[in-house]
């Protein structure tokens, strides 16, 4: 068990990872670039923009600053994956990561232009340092409410990977682990856009075996360009990948979801962006992810319909008459 940690980014899924661990007994230093947001958690104990009614437990420590935290022996990356490198890079010149740190990242991303998961960005800049990814069906929402949920962590080294899950496992959280942590990382940010997908096909009144149908598909692709790039087939099957593909397609909790249901019912990505406070990692995931299976010639059909829709202007019917003018196929090739 780790006794203390620290949690880098304030918005939904760090506020509750911050009262998990410190549920969990951790000390926990916790991160967030708005002075006048973490000042005023210190005091309310509640997070005014993110999970407004969830309380901040005493052990969490509200900083505003990456100079005013001390070194901690967890590390806890939550903030939007396209920060990342950024982040990391601040982390390791302010001296807040050696190279007995664990190094954890709970966001659901891959970088844009280099096709890289959030550990590989991390393993980039601290080459010595033991990194991990944890994923699943985990909505902050109701985690933060206690609500019972599972996880998964990746960690090549796989007694971290058992100390990480002492360290998250609660009553109403049940920790899993895993040696393939690009697995599980492909998993996380592919269900991204196949969320969007889904709100899409929502918007456009498809019914229940429509949706059934592209989560079934969404998976198969999931598998395909995730083993490409370096993850295990069962890893897909798993909490990280159909277990949280299930929860954001048909989830009203999921930001992706309802950027695809705005986007089926008519609205402009331009107009859904600029009225959402939270990040929707489908958006550009999708741009990353498409030049990913471009690049490493995988098909992936539904992908490329919702590239076309985010980025080349069309239209949410156009996409779902061309994904059924296709040629026939074998279901498993
Ligand atoms: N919300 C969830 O239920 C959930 C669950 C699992 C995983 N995730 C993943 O966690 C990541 C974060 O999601 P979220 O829901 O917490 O997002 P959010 O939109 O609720 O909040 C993002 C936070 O990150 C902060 N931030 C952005 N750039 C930053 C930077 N450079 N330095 C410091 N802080 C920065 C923002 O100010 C904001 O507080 C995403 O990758 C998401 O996919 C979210
Ligand atoms: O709100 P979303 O769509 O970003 O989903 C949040 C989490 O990834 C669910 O596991």
């Amino acid at each position: 068990m780790m006794e203390s940690a620290t949690v880098l980014g304030a918005g939904s899924w760090g506020t509750a990872l911050a009262a998990m661990l410190a549920a969990r007994g951790l000390r926990v230093q916790f991160y967030g670039r708005d002075e006048a947001l973490m000042a005023e958690m210190a005091v309310t104990r509640r997070n005014g923009r993110y999970l407004t009614d969830v309380e901040i437990p005493a052990e969490v420590e509200p900083v505003s600053s990456l100079q005013a935290l001390r070194p901690a022996p967890l590390v806890v990356f939550v903030t939007p994956s396209k920060s990342m490198a950024a982040l990391a890079a601040e982390m390791g010149s302010l001296g807040l990561v050696d190279e007995s740190t664990v190094l954890l990242s709970c966001s659901k991303g891959v970088e844009l232009g280099t096709g890289r998961c959030m550990t590989e960005i991390l393993h980039g800049v601290f080459p010595q340092v033991t990194v991990a990814a944890l994923s699943g069906p985990n909505h902050a929402e109701e985690i933060a409410r206690r609500m019972p949920s599972a996880a998964v962590v990746g960690c090549l080294d796989e007694g971290m990977a058992i100390r990480l899950q002492q360290t998250f496992s609660l009553p109403w959280f049940r920790c899993y682990t895993s040696t393939d942590v690009l697995g599980v990382e492909w998993a996380g940010a592919m269900k991204n856009p196949y969320a969007i997908a889904a709100g899409i096909a929502k918007g456009l009144g498809l019914g229940d075996n429509a949706i059934a149908a592209l989560v079934t598909r969404a998976l198969a692709e999931m598998v395909r360009l995730g083993v490409a790039s370096g993850g295990r087939t069962e890893t897909f099957y798993g909490l990280s990948g159909v277990g949280d593909l299930v929860a954001t397609c048909y989830s009203e909790h999921s930001r992706n979801h309802r950027v695809g249901l705005m986007l089926g019912q008519g609205r402009s990505l331009s107009d859904i962006m600029g009225g959402m406070r939270m990040v929707a990692e489908g958006v550009p995931n999708t741009e990353s992810l498409w030049l990913c299976a471009r690049g490493r010639g995988v098909r992936t059909p539904l992908l490329d319909e919702v590239h076309a829709v985010l980025y080349e202007q069309k239209s949410p019917r156009e996409a779902l008459r061309e994904l059924f003018s296709r040629d026939p196929r074998p279901e498993v090739d």
